[in-house]
């Protein structure tokens, strides 16, 4: 188990072909706690698997350091730094079995003399010598296929597995050589969504029980939102926020991570500021918590976004209080629908959940009532004031 940690980590392409060169990192400063299990997140093209390549020793960054367990690692090749990768391709040699593909690592790990390696070559191609070494992979193996319910498994080829099998047995690869740090780059995207929720909850649980250092990249938000202690949300190859899911969702740190975060995602509205407490959101009046007071002060007569979850909306009847709207699109998801609204006065897009009882119409004028507590706010810049507690 170790800590990681990037020092002002920079990473740039060379100019290919008349193109100008291209800076895919540009200074990542970041501390990754032993044990811990963080989710990296951005839009496609941020530097997610560059960030987890430079880490695996798979590229070398333009400047900066990359630190495993406090040792220095950036210029060590990726089998000097005790870290094991899990693909999305999940990258298993088509040739061996199972249990030879578990094996893999724990047999290139170590220097071993030429009497050992000949020693673990007849172990491995005769019925009747069992080296101490090949024993202990042997026990290794059948422990990880415990672990993973691969244990019928083990004498299959890859092609005779599954999608979600398959990435058991890489996840096994993984697990098998104990490293100090697991890298996953979006390790679940093959899988159908059943599937992908089961093979979820296992990494996690198994992450959590090894306890062992873990980095994860994905594109799914309820992966970013259920499996890791912290986020860390990526764009344009800078880091916009690192924090807990739920710091994330609830105080978003610019409008960047507002949209990012969340699905759907927060509601960003125009709003004027009137006075220390009130806003001008869709022609009414709101009144903010007495929280808001300290923030709206230096802002008065201004204009400001205001990010609301969907879950600060809800329908309600039509009084001088409630914000007319009319419904652009309704989303069935089962128990509850996903309803899109244009509000009247500002023609601002809305999302909200509501229950499929209110059997809701397309051009249907709604009126909205505002839960004036959590909001967020943001300046022109896009930087958030700070949470309306
Ligand atoms: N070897 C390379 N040479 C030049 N540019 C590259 C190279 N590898 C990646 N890039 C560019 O670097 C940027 C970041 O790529 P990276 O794969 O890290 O993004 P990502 O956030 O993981 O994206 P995705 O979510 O789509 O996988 C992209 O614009 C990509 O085109």
């Amino acid at each position: 188990m170790a800590e990681v940690e990037f020092q002002n980590l920079r990473k740039q392409y060379p100019p290919r072909r008349g193109a100008a060169a291209v800076e895919v990192l540009r200074g990542i400063d970041l501390k990754i706690k032993d044990g811990e299990f963080l989710v990296l997140v951005g839009p496609s093209g941020c530097g997610k698997s560059t960030l987890l390549r430079l880490l695996a020793g798979l590229e070398t960054p333009s400047a900066g350091e990359v630190l495993v367990g406090g040792r220095t690692v950036t210029n060590l090749p990726p089998s000097r730094r005790d870290v094991a990768m899990v693909f999305q391709s999940y990258a298993l040699y088509p040739h061996l079995s199972v249990a030879q593909n578990i094996a893999f690592g724990l047999r290139r790990s170590g220097h071993r003399g030429w009497q050992q390696q000949l020693r673990d070559w007849l172990a491995r191609n005769t019925a009747f010598v069992h080296s101490p070494r090949e024993q202990a992979i042997t026990k290794q193996v059948q422990h990880v296929a415990e672990m993973l319910n691969l244990g019928p498994l083990l004498d299959r080829l890859p092609k005779e597995l599954s999608g979600g099998q398959k990435q058991r047995v890489a996840l096994g690869r993984a697990i098998a050589r104990e490293p100090a740090v697991f890298l996953m780059d979006e390790p679940l995207s093959n899988l159908d969504a059943k599937l992908r929720g089961d093979t979820r909850r296992q990494i996690v649980d198994l992450q959590r029980s090894l306890g062992v250092t873990t980095v994860y990249v994905t594109h799914d938000q309820v992966e970013a939102m259920t499996m890791g202690h912290r986020i860390a949300v990526l764009n344009g190859g800078c880091l916009q926020q690192l924090g807990t899911p739920m710091e994330l969702y609830q105080k978003p740190s610019n409008l960047f991570v507002a949209q990012f975060i969340g699905s759907p995602p927060m509601n960003l509205l125009k709003v004027e500021v009137v006075s220390a407490e009130q806003v001008l959101l869709g022609g009414r009046r709101i009144t903010l918590e007495p929280a808001a007071a300290g923030l709206l002060h230096n802002h008065l007569g201004k204009q400001l976004t205001a990010g609301l979850r969907p879950e600060k909306l809800r329908l309600a009847p039509a009084t001088n209080r409630n914000l007319p709207a009319e419904v652009e699109q309704i989303e069935a998801l089962g128990n509850e629908v996903l309803v899109a609204a244009l509000l009247q006065e500002s023609g601002e897009k809305v999302q909200f959940r509501a229950l499929p009882a209110a059997a809701l119409q397309l051009g249907q004028v709604i009126h909205l009532e505002v839960d004036a507590s959590g909001w967020s706010l943001f300046d022109a810049d896009g930087l958030a004031l700070g949470q309306v507690l």
